[in-house]
């Protein structure tokens, strides 16, 4: 097996804020504990990836910083206000020159082995070029993969897969369903479901009822 070698940067909304779209698809468990679950079970998996040397958690949540620590994660202040993209830029700089991905905290499916593979595809990337995965509908960005040397330069958004392509990023097209399945409605949080939930997400949708 190669040597962990990547740094990934996981910005996380204030839990009052987040996964606003998902309001209500639990209708038995606090929103600001789903959204939590969700990011604490992205991050459990990222840590339990074997690519990855360390996972740069951007966030202005104490609750979120704390359960990042807790996962094993580095917790990092976010810009007040800057938005999602600066929170990738500040956890890229702070990662350094090395092989750094960017990735969304709404992926409580994610299994470890398909962030392996795709961070593999990445690096077998030309040499200098940027890859990312696009969601499942293919509209959004889940993953954005930088070469040692190369800026992240996210443009993470409504219709990112698009602008990540147009920015000269190289699509990455595996067959990875949990890491392409983020979570922002309650649609989408039943098709997570059926491929198999992180344990937090997993505990608060048999105590609520599942959408
Ligand atoms: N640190 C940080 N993370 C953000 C910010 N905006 C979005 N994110 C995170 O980026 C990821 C993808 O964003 P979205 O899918 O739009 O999530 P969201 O903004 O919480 O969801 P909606 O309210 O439904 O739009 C999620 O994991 C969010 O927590 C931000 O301003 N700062
Ligand atoms: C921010 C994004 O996520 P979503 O479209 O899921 O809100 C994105 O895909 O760039």
């Amino acid at each position: 097996m190669s040597q962990p070698r990547w740094t990934v940067v996981v910005p996380v909304k204030r839990l009052a804020a987040a996964k606003s779209r998902l309001r209500g698809a639990l209708p038995a468990v606090p929103h600001e504990e789903l959204a939590l679950a969700l990011a604490a079970d992205t991050v459990a998996a990222v840590r339990a990836c074997p690519a990855v040397a360390g996972v740069l958690v951007v966030t202005d949540d104490a609750r979120v910083a704390e359960a990042a620590r807790r996962a094993g994660a580095r917790a990092l202040p976010d810009a007040p206000g800057a938005g999602l993209n600066a929170a990738f830029r500040h956890g890229a700089s702070v990662a350094g020159g090395g092989w750094v991905a960017g990735l969304t905290a709404d992926l409580p499916a994610l299994r470890p082995a398909e962030l392996a593979a795709a961070l593999w595809a990445a690096q077998a990337a030309p040499p200098g070029v940027r890859g990312y995965v696009a969601d499942t509908p293919g509209q959004g960005t889940v993953l954005l993969a930088a070469p040692p040397g190369v800026a992240l330069d996210p443009r993470f958004g409504v219709g990112s897969a698009a602008a990540h392509a147009a920015s000269g990023a190289l699509a990455l097209t595996g067959d990875w369903p949990s890491l392409r399945r983020d979570v922002d409605t309650a649609a989408d949080l039943a098709a997570a479901a059926r491929l198999g939930l992180g344990p937090r997400t997993a505990a608060l949708a048999a105590a609520g009822c599942p959408a």
